[in-house]
């Protein structure tokens, strides 16, 4: 029998979760298509928090890569949305008027930001916070501007204040309640928390209701209905969400506030399923990813045929994720006539306790400045215990180890994904874990928020003693504990030669890796023997397999080689031709003086390739970019030398080249720096016989000023000592480093010292030649051309049409 056909509507953390479980039940019982109107693969919506206060990158929240994708054989559409259901033919329609057929369809669509409908809330500069691009328009209103107004004192809105102040800004919080997380908290704890965040430097209009958005195009403003108003340069609306119905209504599948399912999360609707903040379960509908993970493994079983009791709703708990702050509720937080409570106020250190009873069973808990019995409370609560339990067995005084040792097996470590000390120690024991990172791989605990990453190192350490290093060494990933640096040992001396032999030799824990050790594998291995090694195009980013560039529509870019930035009416005509007849959507003029043609079909990108007759860009690459260059001596008044040339030499010399992430270089040709060098891995600036060589510089989302490496007097000299720096560069930093971390890393005046060595400085240019020798005269969009097989399995056929970078 052939393979069923399984759709999932929304690439999102439940959904994704969802098809998790079901590769694990099922793994060949389905073909799987996933749809996401956001172009990203699925990423941790939860981290975006902590993104916006400084604590992580966009780059690393990634849950699933496009590899994980690709491995598992779905079918990815980023950027896609599903526009209809016809429940009837089994069909799902997209935006980009694409069609398919379904034996079964998940939709996990995930809920919409409530924005209040106030007079001006169209203005630039009012936004919600819920993806990326919210996210990312919030850092950027930072760089401009100062005084932003987050309204909600909610789990959203604390936590976007604390990111905005983080970034400078001047942040008002405008709350309905007369206290912050009313529906988390009682009142007590939403004063204490209050003072805490006052502390902080938040403020804070209670009691206060919004009634319009005031300012000319861009807000400039907020306005109150007692006729207040407040200053505001950005306006984040942090109000609560709407479960996002909308496709379900328009297909007639039957909903409430959610979507209705039973149990088995199945609509009323046969075959049509609904998972996560979309779907409402007996009555409730929630928010919080705890309660859609339970929802995905009880769906799973049901789509896979496995017999379940069903999904039975979930006790809800909640974690504010604010630096200096600990807040924790769970379940019922207000006491009411049938309810009593157990409560702890201890106003001189800050830390308040309520737990609540009904019947002498614990049914929730709000925990302030000592939350660490929240899980434990958690997991009380899921027993049905009495309150004796708590209370006739007080940790109060335990902490660390002794804390871990009392807990029983059963207590819950990670709430977010349900994962108890059982499971832990168990997979501790059994899999030879040794580190948080591999923990998280096993058993999912810390995936999510990463709160309870403190306890699961605590655990380590409870469960190996001595051999838990606390003070990890950063392992390369999750498949192994060793470093980047232990790895290039052990390579070296043992002589490895292919990935697969680094990880049987060295005992992955992982057969065949994942997406962030095989391509840094790949790379560490052509670096150590670039004469030797053949380079594992399978492992490397699918940008760098296609050898170009997804955008957010799903086509690609293409970038053809313009040494220096100089092009000619040939190749003029050339890229004309080829717009015209593959009606490219547009053609851009980048920030590194290269031509990018827009919005090309994966499928015509061989022929465009073809006809184009002009080297790869390499836009795509971990290795040299572009050089950019002034136009020099030749043409402008003020120059000194000729930048062009010296550009066109440079791009020539190091094209090619592998490195542990992008390289952008440029050439000006006098102090004024036209070319840009002050932000660029390496610029060369031109002055009255001599030349500066600037290092580590970045434009980019960590911008760094470049630092001054050298000064020399000839072409030559510069061509050498960028060689230098370059190749002690490929040999010290770790895989996906910018140069601008690692000079940050290691500074400066390591690196001069390094290369003023002069005998370290001529081996360092002597393994250069040998790995440029290597990869001069490649063109990767000739080979890929000339090679059918490759043609035929990664243009044609293969099945994301995704990239990384
Ligand atoms: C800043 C922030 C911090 C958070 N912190 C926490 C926390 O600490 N703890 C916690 O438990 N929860 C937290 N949450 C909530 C948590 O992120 C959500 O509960 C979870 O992401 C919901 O998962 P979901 O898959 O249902 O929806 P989503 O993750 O929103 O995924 C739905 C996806 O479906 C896509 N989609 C919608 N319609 C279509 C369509 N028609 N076709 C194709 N694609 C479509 C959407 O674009 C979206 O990508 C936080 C949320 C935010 C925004
Ligand atoms: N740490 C976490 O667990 C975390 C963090 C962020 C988001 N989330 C989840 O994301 C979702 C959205 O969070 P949220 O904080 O927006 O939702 P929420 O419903 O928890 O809070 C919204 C808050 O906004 C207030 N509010 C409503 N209308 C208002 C108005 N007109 N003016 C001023 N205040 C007003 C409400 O009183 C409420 O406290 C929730 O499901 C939440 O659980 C969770
Ligand atoms: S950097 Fe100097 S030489 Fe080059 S274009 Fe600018 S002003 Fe002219
Ligand atoms: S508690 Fe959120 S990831 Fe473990």
């Amino acid at each position: 029998m052939g393979k069923q056909k399984l759709v999932l509507i929304g690439n999102g953390m439940a959904g994704i979760r969802a098809i998790e479980e079901i590769l694990k039940l099922s793994p060949n019982q389905f073909d799987i298509t996933v749809f996401g109107s956001e172009p990203y693969p699925n990423y941790n919506r939860i981290e975006l928090s902590k993104v916006l206060q400084g604590d992580t990158e966009l780059a690393d929240i990634t849950l699933n890569s496009w590899e994980w994708y690709e491995e598992n054989d779905i079918l990815l559409y980023p950027g896609e949305t599903v526009t209809e259901i016809d429940t009837n033919n089994q069909i799902v329609m997209t935006d980009k008027e694409r069609q398919v057929d379904y034996d079964r369809v998940i939709i996990a669509t995930g809920s919409v930001p409530f924005m209040l409908p106030l007079p001006g809330a169209d203005k630039e500069g009012v936004t919600a916070f819920r993806d990326i691009k919210d996210c990312e328009e919030m850092i950027q209103s930072s760089n401009q501007y100062k005084k932003a107004v987050v309204i909600g004192g909610g789990l959203l809105g604390l936590e976007a204040a604390r990111g905005l102040l983080n970034l400078g800004m001047e942040v008002d919080v405008v709350h309905l309640a007369d206290f912050l997380m009313e529906r988390q908290l009682d009142k007590t704890a939403g004063k204490m928390l209050q003072k805490e965040l006052e502390d902080q430097g938040m403020n804070f209009l209670l009691e206060k209701q919004s009634s319009e958005i005031i300012g000319g195009d861009r807000v400039e403003g907020l306005r109150f209905n007692d006729g207040e108003e407040v200053e505001a340069d950005l306006i984040v609306m942090a109000v609560g969400i709407k479960p996002n119905i909308s496709l379900a209504k328009e297909s007639e599948i039957p909903v409430n506030r959610g979507i209705i399912v039973d149990d088995h999360l199945e609509t009323e609707v046969t075959n049509v399923f609904a998972v996560g903040e979309c779907a409402e379960h007996r009555e409730t509908v929630y928010g919080l990813v705890a309660p859609l993970y339970q929802q995905g493994q009880e769906m799973a079983k049901r789509i896979c045929g496995v017999e379940s009791e069903g999904y039975q709703g979930s006790v809800l708990s909640t974690q504010l994720k604010v630096s200096g702050v600990d807040v924790f509720s769970t379940g019922k937080i207000n006491e009411d006539e049938e309810t009593k409570s157990v409560k702890i106020f201890d106003d001189w250190r800050g830390v308040y306790q309520k737990v609540l009873v009904d019947e002498g069973k614990i049914t929730g808990a709000v925990l302030f400045g000592d939350t660490k019995d929240g899980n434990r409370l958690l997991s009380l609560i899921n027993q049905g215990a009495n309150i004796e339990e708590y209370t006739d067995n007080d940790r109060s005084e335990e902490t660390g180890l002794a804390l871990i040792d009392s807990m029983p097996d059963e207590e819950i470590i990670c709430g977010c994904n349900g994962v108890t000390k059982g499971t832990i120690v168990d997979a501790i024991n059994n899999q030879d874990l040794t580190t948080v990172e591999q923990v998280k791989g096993c058993t999912n605990a810390s995936r999510s928020c990463g709160g309870c990453k403190p306890l699961v190192s605590d655990l380590l350490e409870y469960t190996l003693g001595d051999e838990y290093d606390q003070n990890q060494k950063e392992s390369i990933c999750g498949c192994t504990t060793l470093s980047r640096d232990e790895v290039i040992e052990e390579i070296k001396e043992k002589g490895l030669t292919h990935i697969r032999e680094v990880m049987n030799v060295l005992g992955w824990t992982t057969d065949g890796g994942c997406s962030k050790c095989k391509p840094a594998l790949n790379y560490y291995l052509g670096m150590l023997n670039p004469s030797e090694y053949k380079d594992e195009k399978e492992s490397r980013y699918v940008n760098e397999r296609l050898h170009a560039n997804i955008q957010n529509d799903g086509t690609y870019s293409v970038v053809p080689r313009m040494y220096g930035g100089v092009t000619n009416p040939d190749d003029l005509r050339k890229i004309a031709d080829v717009a015209d007849k593959y009606e490219v959507r547009m053609i851009k003029v980048t920030g590194g003086q290269r031509l990018d043609l827009l919005g090309v079909n994966k499928e015509d990108l061989p022929s465009i390739w073809s006809e184009l007759d002009m080297p790869s860009g390499s836009a795509y690459a971990k290795g040299l970019r572009t050089v950019k260059t002034c136009v020099g001596a030749d043409f402008c008044r003020f120059g000194t030398s000729d930048s062009i040339g010296l550009g066109v030499q440079m791009e020539k010399k190091f094209e090619g080249l592998n490195t542990p992430h992008k390289v952008k270089m440029s050439v000006s040709a006098c102090p004024r720096n036209c070319a840009e060098g002050s932000i660029k891995d390496v610029g060369i600036v031109g002055l009255d016989g001599e030349f500066e060589i600037y290092v580590g510089g970045n434009g980019g989302t960590h911008m760094r000023q470049a630092d001054l490496l050298a000064k020399v007097k000839t072409e030559e000299e510069v061509l050498e000592t960028t060689a230098a720096f370059l190749q002690y560069y490929r040999e010290s930093a770790s895989y996906l480093d910018r140069t601008s971390a690692w000079v940050e890393k290691v500074g400066i005046e390591h690196v001069q010292s390094v290369l003023s060595n002069k005998k370290t400085f001529i081996e360092l240019n002597q393994r250069m030649d040998e790995a440029l020798a290597v990869v001069q005269g490649q063109d990767p969009w000739k080979e890929a051309i000339e090679d059918e097989t490759l043609l035929r399995d990664l243009y044609k056929n293969v099945k994301v049409p995704a990239g990384s970078n």
